[in-house]
C-alpha cells in the first residue's frame, strides 16, 4: 500500500509531462461545430466550415452548379450531425464513414458533400501541422502549376485575337471556343473577356445546336489559330458532350494537323466504351471527367487507355482523398491529370486543387478562369498567378479562407445551367 501511494503521484507527473511533449498534430482534434455558408458574390458558392476544440477551422468547397441547395441541405441535415465530436484527424475513417455509411453510394450531391468535409479536414490537418497542404501529400513534384486560359470569340477572327492576348500574357496553354455561323448561342462563348459564366438567373435558358454546322466550322478555327501563333503554345478545345462517338472521331481526325493538347468531353461518357470508337480513329489526345464523381466513372476509360487526361477535381470527386485514388490508378496507365477549374468551382476548390497539382506525379495541366473581384474578396487566398502558372503559396492549410461577414452580403440567387435543343426539330440534346 505504502509503495503504491508513493508510485501514483510519480505516474501522474510523468503522464502530464508526456502529454505536454505530444505535438498538437498528434493529439485528437475534436470537431465542435460545422456550418454551411451559401453566398452569391457574382455566382453561387456553397462552403463548409468545420471548427475544432483546438481553435482551428478548416473549409471545403461544396458547390454544385445549378443544384447548390441540394448539397447545402445534404450537409446540414445529414452530414454535420454525424461529424460533431469526431476526431478531425481521422480523414480516411470519416471519408469511409460518409461514403459507406450512407448506404446510397456515389452521385454528384453525395460526393460533393463528402468532398467538402474531406477538403476541410485536410485544411485542418495541415494547419495543425503548421504546413502547406502539399507537404502532407508528399511535397512538391514541380516548381509551379501550368494552367490553361479560356479564349473565346463570337467568330474565328475574334477568337484568334483573344488567343493572341493570352499568348502575350504568357500563357503556355489556351483553350479556344468560337461562335458557330448559324447558331445563336454556343458553349464557351461568353460576354465578358476574362471569365465565362454559363449559369443564368431564375430558369434555364435554351440554346440551339447543329453538329453539322459545328463540325464544318471547328477545324477552320484551329487552322487559323495555328497560322497565326505557330505550334509552340498548347491549344485545347471543349466539345462539351455534344457529338456522337463517330462524329467525335471525325473531329479528332480533322484536328490532327493542328496538334491539340486535348479534345475534351467529345461525347457523353456514361458509356465508357464509347471512347473506344473515337480512339480507333484519331491520335488527338482525349480528356474527360469534369462531371465524374468517383473512380468508377473512369475505371474502364483509364484501364483501357481510352483517354489521356482525367478532368475530375476536388469538389465533385470526393475530395483530395478520393482524387488521389483516381490519380494513382491513372498513373499506372500514363493517364495524366487536368483538373476542372471553371468559375463555378470556388477559390476553395482551386486552392486545394493547386496543392494536389503541385504534388501529383502524373500532373498534366490545370484549368484556370479568373473569379470576379467580389468572389476573390469573399475568399482571400494565398495562391497566385504569374505568366501562365499558378502557385499554391506556403501558408498552412490549403491557403484559402472565407470572409463570412462579407459573404453574408451576397445572398443566394437561384441560377441554372442552360439546356440545349437540336436546331432542326427541338429535340433535347446535351448542353
Ligand atoms: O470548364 C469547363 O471545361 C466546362 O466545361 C465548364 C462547365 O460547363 C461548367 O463547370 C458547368 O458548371
Ligand atoms: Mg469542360
Amino acid at each position: 500500500m505504502v509503495e503504491c501511494r508513493a508510485v501514483f503521484p510519480c505516474f501522474l507527473v510523468s503522464l502530464v509531462s508526456f502529454v505536454s511533449l505530444v505535438p498538437p498534430i498528434a493529439r485528437a482534434m475534436k470537431i465542435t461545430n460545422a456550418r454551411v455558408i451559401v453566398c452569391c458574390p457574382g455566382r453561387n458558392f456553397v462552403t463548409l466550415k468545420i471548427e475544432t476544440d483546438q481553435g482551428l477551422a478548416g473549409i471545403g468547397d461544396a458547390t454544385l452548379n445549378g443544384r447548390e441547395l441540394s448539397v447545402a441541405s445534404y450537409l446540414s441535415e445529414h452530414v454535420i450531425p454525424c461529424l460533431i465530436g469526431r476526431d478531425a484527424h481521422q480523414i480516411e475513417d470519416i471519408w469511409q464513414y460518409l461514403y459507406k455509411g450512407a448506404y446510397w453510394r456515389r452521385g454528384p450531391v453525395t460526393m460533393s458533400a463528402i468532398a467538402a468535409v474531406d477538403t476541410a479536414l485536410w485544411d485542418l490537418k495541415a494547419k495543425a501541422a503548421g504546413l502547406p497542404l502539399y507537404q502532407l501529400l508528399g511535397g512538391k513534384s514541380r516548381t509551379g502549376v501550368m494552367v490553361y486560359g479560356h479564349a473565346n470569340g463570337s467568330d474565328i477572327e475574334q477568337t484568334v485575337d483573344e488567343v493572341l492576348r493570352y499568348v502575350e500574357a504568357g500563357y503556355q496553354a489556351i483553350r479556344a471556343q468560337s461562335g458557330v455561323p448559324g447558331l445563336d448561342k454556343v458553349y464557351g462563348v461568353g460576354k465578358g473577356r476574362l471569365f465565362y459564366e454559363p449559369a443564368d438567373a431564375d430558369l434555364p435558358s435554351e440554346h440551339d445546336w447543329s453538329s453539322e454546322k459545328y463540325l464544318r466550322h471547328t477545324p477552320r478555327l484551329f487552322e487559323r489559330i495555328r497560322e497565326k501563333i505557330g505550334f509552340e503554345p498548347h491549344l485545347l478545345h471543349d466539345v462539351h458532350h455534344r457529338l456522337t462517338p463517330i462524329e467525335a472521331a471525325r473531329l479528332g481526325k480533322a484536328l490532327e494537323p493542328c496538334q491539340l493538347f486535348w479534345m475534351e468531353d467529345a461525347t457523353p461518357a456514361e458509356n465508357q466504351q464509347a471512347f473506344r470508337l473515337i480512339r480507333q480513329h484519331t491520335t488527338t489526345p482525349l480528356a474527360v471527367g469534369e462531371v465524374f464523381n468517383t473512380i468508377w466513372d473512369c475505371k474502364e476509360l483509364i484501364e483501357n487507355q481510352l483517354i489521356d487526361y482525367i478532368r475530375s477535381t476536388v469538389v465533385h470527386a470526393g475530395g483530395i482523398t478520393h482524387l488521389r485514388r483516381i490519380a494513382d490508378l491513372a498513373a499506372l496507365y500514363q493517364v495524366r491529370t487536368g483538373c476542372h477549374g471553371a468559375t463555378d468551382l470556388s477559390p476553395v476548390c482551386m486552392g486545394a486543387a493547386l496543392h494536389f497539382d503541385i504534388w501529383v506525379p502524373n500532373f498534366g495541366i490545370q484549368e484556370y478562369m479568373h473569379h470576379t473581384e467580389e468572389t476573390d474578396a469573399v475568399f482571400p487566398h494565398s495562391y497566385r498567378f504569374e505568366r501562365g502558372m499558378l502557385y499554391p503559396g506556403d501558408s498552412a492549410g490549403h491557403g484559402v479562407e472565407i470572409d463570412e461577414a462579407l459573404a453574408a452580403k451576397y445572398p443566394y440567387q437561384r441560377a441554372y445551367l442552360p439546356v440545349n435543343r437540336q436546331q432542326h426539330d427541338g429535340t433535347l440534346w446535351s448542353w
